[in-house]
């Protein structure tokens, strides 16, 4: 009977044992969240040949109060073909898969539908985070799914979302729990690789191919932190880091990345739609720090250095010249948020070069 039932699903039990091992090998062998899925997609078709797998990435989002589910499709694997990410909306997906997704999140349970016209069954699979958030769904496309194929699939996608909390983990600062350093370099390499396949990046940007935003890299330094510590002590210091790293979660979007970068230094990476809504955000961002009350401190502001991410060589360039503008805001009176691009167009600053920036910036 496990005999029958395991040629249903298409693997042989010796083949299918190798596979697993295999495939477990293969998801855990990536450390980039992206290459992840795709290497979960690609090894899911590959032990199912006939099936089919869409991964998708839910959030949520909170239009005039009312929460709506959002779905991005982030791998598509048919037969070990992947086809990658793109954002869909909501009028592109079937009605019967929004009604799916919605029974999901609803029970937190696998769910299911007899698809009569292709003969097939779609099974959907709720993904979900360390805390019990559901994070994706996966969608199983098959005809033939037999109660082993769901137990393994269930199993692979438990070690994956395992997975992926510990590499979160290992992404977040320990004292204030937004992202660290270590992932910074390859978010702001990934921006300037989707930029560079633009060979008229400025072109692309009016004819809005390149979604017609602009992608910012905000540098923030708190002013005078030195004197923080010495006069109320590391203690509170450290309070301080970790209230303005929540202020900074409040002000900034949700799509937004945060990332503590050194001692008190932190990073935002966002998108706008055009400078002045980038320069709107950073003063929005200081005001906000300058007026709140830190517990036994009281008030502190920071300084911004922000640069534009656009297809400079190399992340080092895009941190060395918001470091440029951000030394300039300090040595300018602090509390201020300061654009590269603006200094360097007004003649105050000169441009930042190669190998300045391999040695300016400091590390904690
Ligand atoms: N409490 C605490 N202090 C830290 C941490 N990391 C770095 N620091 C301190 O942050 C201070 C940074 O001082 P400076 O680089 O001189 O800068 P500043 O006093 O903020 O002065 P400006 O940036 O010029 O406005 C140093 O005293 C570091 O010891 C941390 O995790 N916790």
């Amino acid at each position: 009977m496990m005999q029958d039932r395991r040629s249903n699903c298409g693997f042989t039990s010796k083949l299918s044992t190798l596979k697993i091992v295999d495939s477990l090998a293969e998801i855990t062998r990536y450390k980039d969240r992206e290459l992840l899925e795709r290497s979960l997609a690609v090894t899911l078709s590959e032990l199912f040949l006939s099936d089919e797998f869409r991964f998708y990435r839910i959030t949520t989002v909170d239009v005039d109060g009312i929460i709506e589910l959002r779905l991005s499709l982030l791998t598509y694997a048919n037969q070990g073909v992947v086809i990658s990410e793109h954002q869909i909306h909501e009028h592109e997906l079937p009605p019967w898969l929004l009604e799916l997704v919605t029974q999901a999140v609803e029970t937190q349970a696998l769910v299911e539908r007899h698809d009569p016209e292709n003969a097939a069954t779609h099974i959907l699979y709720p993904v979900y985070t360390k805390h019990d958030d559901i994070y994706g769904m996966l969608l199983h496309k098959s005809k033939q799914a037999s109660f082993e194929s769901r137990r393994l699939i269930y199993g692979l996608l438990r070690i994956y979302s395992n997975y992926l909390s510990l590499l979160e983990e290992s992404h977040r600062d320990t004292l204030t729990n937004l992202l660290n350093r270590e992932i910074l370099d390859s978010e702001i390499t990934k921006i300037i690789v989707s930029n560079a396949q633009y060979h008229d990046y400025a072109a692309a940007k009016r004819r809005r191919t390149l979604d017609g935003s602009h992608a910012w890299l905000c540098l923030l330094d708190v002013d005078h932190f030195k004197r923080i510590n010495d006069e109320w002590g590391h203690l509170y210091g450290d309070e301080v880091l970790i209230l303005l790293a929540r202020q900074l979660e409040n002000i900034f979007r949700k799509e937004d990345l945060l990332f503590r970068y050194g001692g008190e230094e932190f990073v935002a990476l966002f998108r706008t739609f055009s400078c002045e809504d980038a320069q709107m955000v950073c003063e929005r961002t200081r005001n906000t720090i300058a007026q709140y009350s830190f517990p036994g401190v009281g008030r502190v502001t920071i300084s911004i250095g922000v640069a534009e991410i656009t297809r400079q060589p190399g992340s080092s360039i895009v941190l060395g010249q918001a470091d440029k503008a951000l030394y300039y805001a300090k040595e300018h009176g602090r509390n201020q948020s300061c654009f590269y691009d603006n200094l360097l167009a007004q003649g105050l600053i000169e441009p930042q070069t190669i190998n300045q920036s391999k040695s300016s910036i400091d590390f904690f």
